[in-house]
């Protein structure tokens, strides 16, 4: 069931469009992540949808909500959230929470429910200063969970982390993504993969590619054969590029070749004819498939 709809979403600065015609569907209880590489348009994006940046043109609908600002239905964790160090977890909090026009007795039972929430409950009375890059961030959702939003955004919220702060903070969306719809930020594959049940891959401002990730992985990937000989293939290759069905092919190094192919039994067939009536040593022959890594990579680079 749809969230929110957001309809040829577009943003120019000046002469320079960092979001072009977006289309996005936001299901409800659905975790989507929005993939791209660097300067693709991402926290853009979030910014319109969070009501903190207003788009050049395009609209964002909520479905089955009273107010027309929908900032109110939000929460959002920006790429780069600034804490004021001196506090302690819970009075900021607090602080947030009565920001958002909670009563101080409601601040402060709120500031606790989503101090346990987060995991972060034994170290609410400890300065934000001293606490690490992945508390901070589990701070940093508490506080976008303040006003019990329908939609949960958060820009890039594992990019700066190390391992330990990343895998804290994943497993805290894992768990958060069972209470509300997420929208997140990343150019790492990998994160999305991880938790996410819808992916847009977005480049330039331009949707590139979207669908669920058993949508990515049937329609994307193609079959590969990787093929390492005994000795250098270099000089065989050329030929290869002649067979109609090799749509790709790519040597890493001297003695191996992926050769992606559009009809899997008749190039196992060929490709072994080809090597065997050459006498050409072959040490391994695999069929593999590309991964999504290589979809986000070609599309990255495109
Ligand atoms: N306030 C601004 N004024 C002018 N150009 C901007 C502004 N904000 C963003 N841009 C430009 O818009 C494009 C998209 O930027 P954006 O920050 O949305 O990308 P991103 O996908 O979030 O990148 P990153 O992963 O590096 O954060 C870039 O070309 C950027 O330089």
């Amino acid at each position: 069931m749809s969230l929110v709809t957001i309809t040829g979403l577009t943003k120019k600065f000046n002469t320079n469009i960092a979001v072009h015609n977006l289309n996005l569907e936001l299901n409800k209880g659905v975790c989507t992540a929005l993939l791209g590489p660097n300067g693709a348009g991402k926290t853009t994006t979030l910014s319109m949808l969070a009501g903190i940046m207003k788009p050049t043109s395009g609209s964002i609908a909520f479905s089955g909500v009273a107010e027309r600002d929908f900032r109110k239905y939000i929460g959002y964790l920006p790429q780069y959230p600034v804490f004021y160090g001196w506090m302690s977890g819970k009075e900021y909090l607090q602080y947030v929470g009565q920001l958002a026009s909670l009563s101080k007795n409601e601040a402060a039972t709120k500031a606790g429910e989503l101090l346990e929430l987060v995991g972060i409950a034994d170290a609410k009375k400890r300065k934000i200063s001293g606490y690490s890059g992945g508390m901070k961030q589990r701070l940093g959702i508490a506080q976008a969970l303040i006003n019990d939003p329908l939609l949960l955004i958060l820009d890039e919220p594992v990019s700066a982390l190390d391992p330990i702060g990343r895998r804290e903070v994943l497993t805290l969306m894992r768990e958060l993504k069972e209470k509300t719809t997420i929208l997140f930020s990343t150019h790492v594959l990998h994160d999305a993969e991880e938790i996410c049940d819808y992916i847009y891959i977005v480049k330039n401002g331009e949707m590139a590619i979207n669908g669920t990730l058993d949508e990515l992985q049937n329609t994307h990937q193609q079959p590969t054969i990787y093929i390492e000989g005994e000795k250098e293939l270099d000089e065989w290759l050329p030929k290869l590029k002649q067979y109609s069905f090799v749509s790709e092919l790519v040597s890493n190094t001297p003695k191996t070749v992926t050769v992606t192919v559009t009809n899997v039994e008749t190039a196992r067939r060929e490709l072994l004819n080809y090597f065997g009536s050459l006498n050409v040593p072959i040490r391994k022959f695999e069929l593999v498939r590309t991964s999504l890594e290589d979809l986000f990579l070609k599309v990255a680079k495109k």
